[in-house]
């Protein structure tokens, strides 16, 4: 005899939290309450924020699975980048490839892509070398040997971007920019997390302050595009240089569609890595025995003059200490998408008009997929390592949205650790791994982190 079970469909999720407490909490600490949230209700969570009538339904993902769901090629198409956060992101920010969505999104993949091949990125890797080598000489002509790693990496960051997008690290573009995107990144995250959030054309004190900080922005890019085509130069390798030639068909980048993902590259490029390098190298200052065996790979790979693409890819050690930080602390802990059509995430149906919340900062620390989940161990990500599932370390996304910019990003991130750790000891001031944070679009520490620099011969 056969017996049919009937399918089952899940019970409607409840509704976790009032109405206007977790948006509170959200301001005080945003990670702080989606994690707490996430330990608390676990890994759906279905919250409903503001007043009725101007509401809205958010629900906090904090499983792989669900990040799968969400991102991965087969359903992206039901969740995609119209969330309060994203549309404030593309107002504020420009309408590039980060922001753009469907056609538009494929037609600038086309012109986007080929500047950041394995190849176009390794070549970049002998500059990266040398502005890392200039800001860490930069330091040591001061004669202080304690440093706040976050402005010393920022400046790090910076330098490299600007240089890689332009062929030159000017001083005066890394400081426009140092200045003017804290300000812009405060409008967007403030407002796409604001509840009642009025239109952008209403001069509130946040809009006037992101609107200064925009132009000055815009400014920057514009500037430089008009010197370049006025300049009628061809053939430069800067990423600038690659966007002003790249043709699907016949067919070039307007100067505004180069502007915005200049400003893409800028902005994304940059406080992301920054960040992984602040958090790798305190994290370096307290396992004194890590720092030592980085140090014994870097002395190796940095011994032999070669390129330094080739010196990137000979330092595992250095590599699963960048990623094992980028565990703890996903730069982008966060990243939500509108729902569009009706869809399901973990078996639980969703409709549209949700905005869905991954939280790569909760997924990482899951202890279904981590072991000591809290604990730093770089051994995790140690050649041979079996792979776990494709979404319990997230920290570049996934999926065809997944960031563009990941290659160049590690080879910076481990030719930075090496060239600071190869004649460096560093202590941290910190007297814990876990630094409190905070988030606006990326992960910030909210107190100083500093450390100490120690030549070592
Ligand atoms: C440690 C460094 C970095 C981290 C952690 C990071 C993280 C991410 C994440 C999580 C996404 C996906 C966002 C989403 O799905 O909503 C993304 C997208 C993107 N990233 Fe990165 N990123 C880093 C460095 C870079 C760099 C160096 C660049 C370029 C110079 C870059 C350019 C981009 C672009 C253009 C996208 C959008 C791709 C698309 O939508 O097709 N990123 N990044």
């Amino acid at each position: 005899m056969t017996s049919v079970t009937a399918p089952t469909t899940p019970a409607p999720l409840p509704v976790v939290g009032g109405r206007y407490r977790p948006v509170l909490a959200m301001r005080r600490n945003l990670v702080g309450y989606v994690e707490d949230v996430w330990r608390r209700r676990g890994d759906v969570v279905r919250t409903v924020l503001g007043p009725p009538g101007f509401d809205r339904e958010v629900w906090l993902l904090g499983h792989p699975d669900a990040a799968a769901r969400v991102l991965s090629g087969s359903s992206a198409a039901s969740f995609v980048k119209r969330d309060p956060v994203y549309t404030e992101t593309g107002y504020w920010l420009g309408h590039g490839i980060l922001t753009a969505e469907g056609e538009e999104w494929t037609r600038q993949k086309r012109f986007v892509q080929p500047v950041f091949t394995k190849q176009a990125v390794d070549g970049y890797a002998d500059l990266m070398g040398e502005e890392i080598a200039a800001v860490v000489a930069e330091q040591d002509a001061t004669g202080e040997d304690v440093v706040d790693l976050g402005a010393w990496m920022q400046r790090l960051t910076l330098r490299v971007v600007v240089r890689a997008l332009f062929g030159a690290a000017e001083e005066d573009v890394v400081a426009r920019v140092r200045r003017s995107f804290p300000v812009v990144a405060d409008t967007v995250v403030r407002r796409g997390v604001g509840v009642l959030r009025l239109p952008p054309t209403v001069p509130t004190p946040r809009v006037v302050r992101g609107r200064r900080g925009r132009s000055e922005l815009f400014g920057v890019c514009e500037e430089i595009i008009a010197a370049r085509r006025a300049s009628g130069a061809t053939g430069g390798t800067d990423l600038l240089s690659r966007l002003l030639a790249a043709r699907d068909g016949d067919a070039g980048l307007t100067d505004a569609e180069v502007r915005d993902q200049v400003l893409v590259f800028l902005l994304a490029g940059h406080e992301t890595t920054a960040t992984a390098l602040t958090f790798a190298l305190h994290l370096l200052g307290r396992h004194r025995e890590v720092q030592d065996a980085v140090r014994a790979e870097a002395r190796g790979a940095l011994a032999v003059e070669r390129p330094a693409s080739a010196v990137a890819a000979d330092l595992p050690m250095t590599r699963a200490v960048v990623e094992e930080t980028m565990r703890l602390y996903p730069s982008a802990p966060f990243t939500s998408r509108l729902v569009v059509r009706d869809d399901t995430v973990m078996g639980h149906p969703v409709r549209p008009g949700v905005t869905v919340v991954l939280a790569p900062w909760n997924i990482h620390r899951h202890p279904e997929f981590w072991t000591d989940p809290l604990v730093f161990d770089p051994s995790r990500f140690a050649p041979g390592v079996p792979r776990r599932h494709r979404y319990a370390w997230m920290p570049f996304g996934g999926g065809p949205r997944a960031c563009i910019g990941q290659h160049f990003a590690l080879v910076e991130a481990v030719l930075a650790l090496a060239h600071v750790l190869r004649e460096r000891r560093v202590t941290s001031l910190l007297e814990t791994d876990h630094v409190p944070v905070d988030s606006l679009i990326t992960l910030f520490p909210t107190v100083p982190v500093r450390a100490r620099l120690q030549r070592r011969p």
